[in-house]
């Protein structure tokens, strides 16, 4: 394992500053300081770079990424129910409401047992550090000492994570054996996570709580009342899902007689600070309304096609100015890896962009200028999601966390090629996107810290 904290790492880098271009720095020294932030990056072609680069040597201070390996931000899910991965694979074949329901709280219900928490977090956090996730916003499930527990297991392995208990207390929506008893105690458990994750010994600055109102139909109106209060008072980060499903938008219009956008707004849930999951069926009012207040979307493509009915209309959010990272929603959609999730985002976007039904004409089977390539779905999975959260990651950059991947195409147990007589970087991180998996990340760091794989 090898620690970058107070080290200089060289290596070719790849990172997306801008949505839809990308930018590779071969043979570059990034050095990063005790704390694990970034504190210089110098291209081969600075006139500095090769003092710098002899200077660290000298001192012991040198790493060197393996030939033909790339460096690239870690990723950033926007979107995922840590209770859920037991089930990751199943039950997608019935509806939102009836999985959640039949499949989903009682599930979540069991993790009132610590041990059953426990052991299914661990492997959670393991896995999705192993797939390359170094920063994970998470929905953990109604109980406060559950969601204590994962904000611990985040801290013992070193993820990058914010961590929500989630509020629900509908007695009309949610099952009576899973639910908070009242407003009040959803308030008071969110506190209380709220007060743990500033407290913790171990957490400098790693973990971060986040108010999470499950989504509208599983709250009363007091609750979602007390937590917009609570947003006002702390200025945490807050999450819910919009507008998934056209179940759970027209449930939100028949109670309200508004959007779920309108709705979270009105009860002060939509901050600079808020991150929407899912947000499919956002009217042109809405967008300009998430934008006005700096709020941003998880777009969950592969969740989407079971759960959704529709799919994200990426490209016109984005053209509204809307903030927009990718989450892999977790169960809802059954892999662990944002890799995927990258792949399912251009794929969407492709089948919005030419429509799907070849029974209609070609001129009204889709939705022209929706589509997307590797290069936005891999900045929404890096930057995107970084600027959503407002933290410094996602980027190569002085002030950034050192969170990054190290990818070897030539991996025996990886899934990729690249042919040095063929193929340039930028084809290589095409080629990352499309056809990469676990196999080909040879080591993942968090604030410089390797937590998997070997350099
Ligand atoms: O995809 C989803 N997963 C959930 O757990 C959930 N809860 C409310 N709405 C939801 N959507």
């Amino acid at each position: 394992m090898t620690d970058l904290r107070s080290k200089t790492i060289a290596g070719t880098f790849c990172h997306a500053p801008e949505l839809g271009s990308i930018e590779i720095l071969r043979d570059a020294l990034v050095e990063i300081d005790g704390r694990g932030t970034i504190v210089a990056v110098t291209p081969a072609g600075d006139p500095g770079h090769a003092a710098k680069r002899a200077r660290a040597a000298e001192s012991g201070a040198l790493v060197e990424a393996p030939a033909e390996s790339y460096i690239l931000p870690g990723f950033v899910d926007l979107h995922i129910h840590a209770p859920q991965y037991p089930q990751l694979g199943k039950a997608l074949d019935v509806p939102l409401e009836v999985w959640l329901q039949q499949h989903t709280f009682p599930l979540e219900a069991r993790y009132a047992d610590l041990a059953f928490a426990r052991r299914h977090y661990e492997a959670l956090v393991e896995d999705l550090i192993a797939n390359g996730t170094t920063t994970a916003l998470y929905f953990a499930t109604q109980h406060v000492e559950a969601s204590k527990l994962l904000v611990d297991i985040c801290l013992e392995q070193g993820q990058r994570a914010l961590v929500g208990k989630v509020a629900m207390d509908n007695p009309a929506e949610c099952p009576d054996y899973y639910r908070d008893a009242s407003a009040e105690e959803g308030i008071t458990g969110t506190k209380a996570l709220i007060d743990y994750v500033a407290a913790h010994p171990e957490n400098h600055g790693l973990v971060h709580p986040v108010i999470t109102p499950r989504f509208v139909p599983s709250c009363t109106d007091p609750l979602l009342e007390g937590l917009g209060e609570l947003a006002r008072q702390c200025g945490c980060h807050v999450q819910t899902h919009c507008s998934e499903s056209d179940w759970a938008h027209g449930y939100v219009l028949d109670r309200f007689g508004r959007t779920d956008a309108e709705t979270l707004d009105r009860f002060g849930l939509m901050t600079r600070r808020t991150v929407l999951a899912h947000s499919n069926f956002l009217t042109d009012g809405d967008m300009e309304l998430i934008h006005a207040r700096g709020a941003g979307v998880a777009h969950c493509p592969l969740s989407n096609a079971y759960f959704a009915n529709a799919v994200f209309p990426l490209r016109a959010a984005l053209a509204k100015g809307v903030r927009v990272g990718l989450g892999t929603d977790i169960s809802g959609g059954p892999t662990a890896s944002m890799i995927e999730a990258q792949r399912m985002a251009i794929a969407a976007s492709r089948m919005l962009e030419t429509g799907v039904d070849p029974t209609l004409p070609q001129a009204e089977r889709g939705r022209p200028g929706s589509r997307i390539d590797f290069d936005v779905a891999f900045h929404l999975a890096t930057a995107g999601g970084g600027d959503v959260l407002d933290l410094p990651i996602g980027l190569f950059r002085p002030g950034f966390h050192f969170d990054a991947i190290l990818v070897d195409p030539h991996a025996p147990g990886g899934t990729m090629r690249v042919w040095d007589d063929i193929d340039s970087d930028a084809d290589a991180l095409q080629k990352i996107v499309y056809t990469a998996s676990k196999g080909n990340l040879a080591a993942v760091w968090i604030g410089g810290r390797e937590v998997a794989g070997t350099l």
